[in-house]
């Protein structure tokens, strides 16, 4: 039974392999996946977690990084609640494309989208993108920012988590309602929980 009260999507983009599919699937079901091939057009997944006592269904949509793909992949930014741009920590290119991803946003995303950049493979030896970087780059394009590691599931669930939060305070803030005593705005510090899981899954490959 459908049983939630906000439902938000979330899409991530981003330069291929840098590791938007396991950071999904390390959410939503817990697992770093041996040999994750490249996304093909959109995949689907979707958690329903538990934010101070309110339900949340999110749906995540994970986007091929592949140029190639880039036509199917801006069809759904638009309809993004929160839109997370990932580079790899340990790979210099996929760090100098987040201008292009920018654009990208600005063009096909709603003005209101959430943004949050993310820097992942935080466990790799072979950093090449110093932490304050990324945390600048951020701040500079208004945008959250974290680091994770969906290999050691390091700040992943965090990640959504603060999302989920974040949305649900700025729906609020839209709409207020009456037993809602918080700040209005866009804090993202989180009450944070362990999500109860209702876990539906999956896979919807487009094309
Ligand atoms: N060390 C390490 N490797 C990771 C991490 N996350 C993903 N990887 C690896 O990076 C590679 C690409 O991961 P994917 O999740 O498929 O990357 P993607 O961004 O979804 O790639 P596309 O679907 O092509 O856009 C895989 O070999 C993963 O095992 C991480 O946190 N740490």
């Amino acid at each position: 039974m459908e049983d939630y009260r906000f439902l938000f999507k979330v899409v991530l983009v981003g330069n291929a392999g840098v590791g938007k599919t396991c950071l999904v699937r390390r959410f939503t079901q817990g697992l770093f996946p041996p040999g994750q091939g490249a996304t093909i057009g959109v995949d689907f997944m979707i958690k329903t977690v538990d934010i101070n006592g309110e339900k949340v269904k999110l749906q995540i949509w994970d986007t091929a990084g592949q140029e190639r793909f880039r036509s199917i992949t801006q069809s759904y930014y638009r309809s993004a609640h929160a839109l997370i741009l990932v580079y790899d920590v340990s790979s210099q290119p996929s760090f100098d494309c987040l201008p292009d991803w920018l654009r990208e946003i600005e063009e096909y995303a709603n003005a209101k989208v959430l943004r949050v950049l993310v820097g992942n493979k935080t466990d790799r030896e072979d950093r090449e993108i110093p932490t304050y970087v990324g945390e600048d780059f951020a701040q500079r394009n208004n945008m959250y920012f974290m680091e994770t590691s969906a290999k050691e599931a390091d700040n992943v669930e965090k990640l959504f988590m603060e999302i989920a939060h974040a949305l649900i305070e700025q729906a609020k803030a839209r709409e207020p309602v009456p037993e809602y005593k918080g700040n209005p705005g866009q804090s993202v510090t989180l009450n944070h929980r362990t999500p109860s899981t209702t876990s539906e899954s999956c896979c919807s490959r487009l094309l």
